[in-house]
């Protein structure tokens, strides 16, 4: 079972908001999540935006193709990232945003923090898709306070390490299942995501399957626009020394089209995320780089 958490109650401390996100660090990987500030016609409205991008030519998206750059900012074509290696290049396509840093933040030149490359159309979608990164963002925020007090740390134990967050806000667009698509091939392969906390909002669509940790089934888990799914990534299991587990998840792909936005919640670029007490050094800025180097088609080789 995938525990259902209130937000509200989960950022206000609640006794059973906790306690659900407990066993959702520490046994499931996931849960989902429901009362945030953001209603379902606000999301529907972002979900939209975001529709109307992939609905443009390739030709015309191809203007801010992440392929002729050395980062990830833009449109991600379809088989651009190949997330599991044993499965074929994923047939889905993204729009990749990042963090702005402050003016004159010397970090500015590391690619985590490249600069965002935002289409002339569809007219106003950088407004609604920046607007959206602030609020998902604190959104975040509020529910890392939550995990932090689950696992028994200082609500604000995170707070310092995710003031320039390396945070990455993707737009999924998957295609209906294509009827060349055979056993390796996927919307999106089997992968853990690479950072702290995931995000994720979709458009009510089935699709995304989670491995049960006990049994290596794979089950279904949805969300309607405007509640969450929420997952825990890699550096957060290895921050914590594997109590917070990061869980595979996979959209093989349906009849229908869907639409999916993650908000990947990574932190500073300097912050160690070595198991604590430990006295190793993993800066966060490599870790995620490295997985960025193996999973984008175009990146492959760098880092
Ligand atoms: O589309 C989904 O539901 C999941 C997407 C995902 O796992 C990812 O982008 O990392
Ligand atoms: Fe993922």
């Amino acid at each position: 079972m995938i525990p259902r958490l209130d937000a509200q109650a989960l950022v206000a401390g609640d006794a059973d908001a906790l306690a659900q996100m407990r066993i959702a660090v520490e046994e499931v990987g996931f849960a989902t999540v429901y009362n945030t500030k953001f209603t379902s016609a606000r999301m529907r409205f972002v979900l939209a935006a975001y529709r109307a991008f992939f609905d443009l030519p390739n030709e015309v998206k191809d203007r801010v193709n992440m392929a002729r750059t050395g980062s990830n900012r833009g449109w991600g074509a379809p088989q651009s990232e190949q997330v599991d290696p044993d499965a074929n290049p994923d047939y889905k396509e993204v729009f990749d945003c990042g963090f702005t840093l402050p003016e004159g933040d010397a970090r500015a030149a590391l690619s985590v923090y490249a600069s965002n490359h935002w289409p002339k159309e569809p007219a106003g979608f950088e407004t609604v898709i920046r607007a959206y990164y602030t609020q998902a963002l604190e959104v975040a925020r509020g529910i890392l306070r939550g995990i932090a007090m689950s696992i028994g740390s200082d609500a604000d134990f995170f707070e310092d390490k995710f003031d320039c967050p390396m945070a990455l806000l993707r737009g999924n667009y998957y295609p209906p299942r294509p009827d060349w698509a055979g056993d390796k091939d996927f919307g999106i392969g089997a992968h853990t995501d690479y950072g702290c906390l995931t995000l994720l909002a979709t458009d009510g669509q089935p699709g995304l399957e989670v491995q049960a940790r006990d049994c290596g089934d794979w089950l279904p888990v949805q969300a309607p626009p405007g509640e969450f799914i929420i997952n825990f990534g890699e550096m957060l299991e290895m921050w914590t020394e594997g109590r917070v587990v990061a869980t595979l998840h996979r959209v093989k792909g349906g009849a229908e089209e869907r639409i999916s936005v993650p908000l990947f919640f990574n932190p500073n670029v300097e912050t160690n995320v070595a198991p604590l007490g430990s006295s190793k050094l993993i800066r966060a800025g490599d870790h995620l780089t490295k997985r960025y180097a193996e999973t984008y088609v175009h990146l492959q080789g760098i880092g």
